[in-house]
C-alpha cells in the first residue's frame, strides 16, 4: 500500500516541478492523487480506468444531496418519477457496467491462465468472494457492485476534501506549517515517507485532528431507528431514517471551550482523548460504533505520506484569488476551490 501511494504522490509533485511559483488549485490536484490512489491500492488499475467511474459517481453525489432533504410520498414516487430520479437510475446502470467490465477483466485474467488467483487487493478478495464454493459465504452481484462503488466514493472524496482543507490551514497558519516540515524533516530527511516514521508523526496527527474537527469531509451520519427510543427530550419511533451531525458536537463550545471555531491544534496536544475530556461523541469524523469507517487507517496514511512530501519539497502559501465558500455536497467540499502558491524549500533558503 505504501509504495502505491508514494508512487501516486511522486506522479502529482513530478507534474507540480513545471509550476513552482505560480497559483494551484489544490482541491483539485488532491482529486487525481486520491482517485489515483484508490484505484491503485484497491481496485490494482489506474486512474484512467475508473476515470468514467468518478465522474459518474460525482454527478451522482449531486443529485443525492440535492434530493436529501425532500419529502417522497412512497405510493406517488412509484407511479411517476422525476427527472432526478430517472437521471439517478440512468447514472446507476452506468457505473454498474463500468464496475462489471473491471471485474471482467480480473475474472478473465484467471480464466486465460494469465494468473492464477483474483489476487489480494480488495477487488481481488470480492472477487474471490463472490464466486466462493460454499454458498454462505457468497456475495451477490449487487453486492459486489455495491462494495466497488462505496470504495471508489468513500476512499477518494474524503481524503480528497481533507487534504484540500489542511493546506488551507497550513497555508494561513505559517508558523504550523513551518512546525508541521520540520517534524517531517527530523524523521525522514529528504528521503520517503516509511510506516514507522509516520506513526511518529506527532504534529502533523495534531494538523490533521484539528481539521477533522473544524472541516471533517463527512459530517452527516446516517443511521435507522430500528424500535422506539427515546433520545434525550425526543422520543424517536421505529423505522424512521435520523441524520446525526458530528460537526455540531465538534463545533460545541461545551466540549472546545470559547475559541470552538478557531484553528487551535494545541488542543490536541495530548491526545484524542485528553482534547475531549474523555468524551468519545464529542470527536467522531470517522463516525462511532460498529459502522464507523473501515478506511480510517488507509486515510490517515495516505494524509500523512502526502503532506510529509509535500512538506518536504515546498512552502504553501494562499493566493489572493481564494474565496472562501464550504459546500456540502455529501462531503464537505471547497465549492471555489483552494487556490495556493507554492515555492520550492531551497530557493527559500
Ligand atoms: C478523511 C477520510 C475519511 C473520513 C473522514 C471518513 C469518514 C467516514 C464516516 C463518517 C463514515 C460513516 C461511519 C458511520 O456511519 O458511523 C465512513 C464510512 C465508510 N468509510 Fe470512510 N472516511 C474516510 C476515508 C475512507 C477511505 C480512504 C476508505 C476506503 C479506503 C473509506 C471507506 C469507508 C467505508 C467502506 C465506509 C462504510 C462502512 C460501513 O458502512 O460499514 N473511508 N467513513
Amino acid at each position: 500500500m505504501t509504495p502505491a501511494i508514494i508512487a501516486s504522490v511522486e506522479t502529482m509533485l513530478e507534474k507540480w516541478n513545471g509550476r513552482q511559483g505560480k497559483e494551484i488549485e489544490a482541491y483539485q490536484e488532491f482529486r487525481l492523487l486520491t482517485s489515483e490512489v484508490i484505484s491503485r491500492t484497491t481496485f490494482g488499475s489506474s486512474y484512467l480506468e475508473g476515470e468514467k467511474i468518478f465522474a459518474m459517481l460525482d454527478k451522482s453525489t449531486i443529485i443525492v444531496s440535492q434530493n436529501l432533504s425532500k419529502t417522497r410520498i412512497p405510493l406517488i414516487s412509484k407511479l411517476w418519477k422525476s427527472a432526478d430520479l430517472l437521471e439517478s437510475e440512468k447514472l446507476a446502470k452506468e457505473i454498474q457496467d463500468r464496475v462489471m467490465k473491471i471485474v471482467k477483466k480480473r475474472e478473465d485474467k484467471v480464466v486465460n491462465g494469465e494468473v492464477n488467483s483474483f489476487g489480494n487487493d480488495f477487488l481481488g478478495l470480492l472477487v474471490n468472494a463472490y464466486h466462493d464454493s460454499d454458498e454462505k459465504n457468497r456475495i451477490s452481484l449487487e453486492d459486489l457492485v455495491a462494495e466497488c462503488k462505496t470504495f471508489y466514493f468513500a476512499g477518494q472524496e474524503t481524503v480528497n476534501s481533507l487534504l484540500a482543507w489542511i493546506v488551507l490551514h497550513l497555508a494561513i497558519h505559517g508558523d504550523w506549517q513551518e512546525k508541521g516540515r520540520r517534524e517531517v524533516v527530523d524523521i525522514f530527511g529528504n528521503q520517503n515517507p516509511h510506516l514507522e516514521g509516520i506513526a511518529k508523526l506527532k504534529i502533523m496527527t495534531m494538523i490533521i485532528n484539528e481539521t477533522l474537527r473544524l472541516y471533517g469531509p463527512k459530517t452527516v451520519l446516517q443511521r435507522t431507528v430500528i424500535r422506539e427510543i427515546q433520545l434525550g427530550k425526543l422520543l424517536l419511533p421505529a423505522n424512521i431514517d435520523i441524520l446525526p451531525l458530528n460537526i455540531g458536537l465538534h463545533r460545541n463550545p461545551h466540549f472546545w471551550g470559547n475559541n470552538v471555531h478557531h484553528f487551535k491544534l494545541e488542543r490536541f496536544a495530548e491526545g484524542i482523548a485528553k482534547a475531549t475530556n474523555y468524551t468519545a461523541a464529542a470527536f467522531f469524523p470517522f463516525g462511532l460504533g460498529p459502522r464507523s469507517c473501515v478506511g480510517m487507517t488507509f486515510a490517515m496514511i495516505e494524509t500523512k505520506i502526502a503532506l510529509s512530501m509535500i512538506l518536504q519539497r515546498y512552502t504553501i502559501t494562499l493566493s489572493p484569488a481564494y474565496v472562501h465558500s464550504p459546500i456540502l455536497i455529501l462531503t464537505r467540499q471547497p465549492q471555489n476551490g483552494i487556490q495556493v502558491i507554492l515555492e520550492p524549500i531551497d530557493s527559500n533558503a
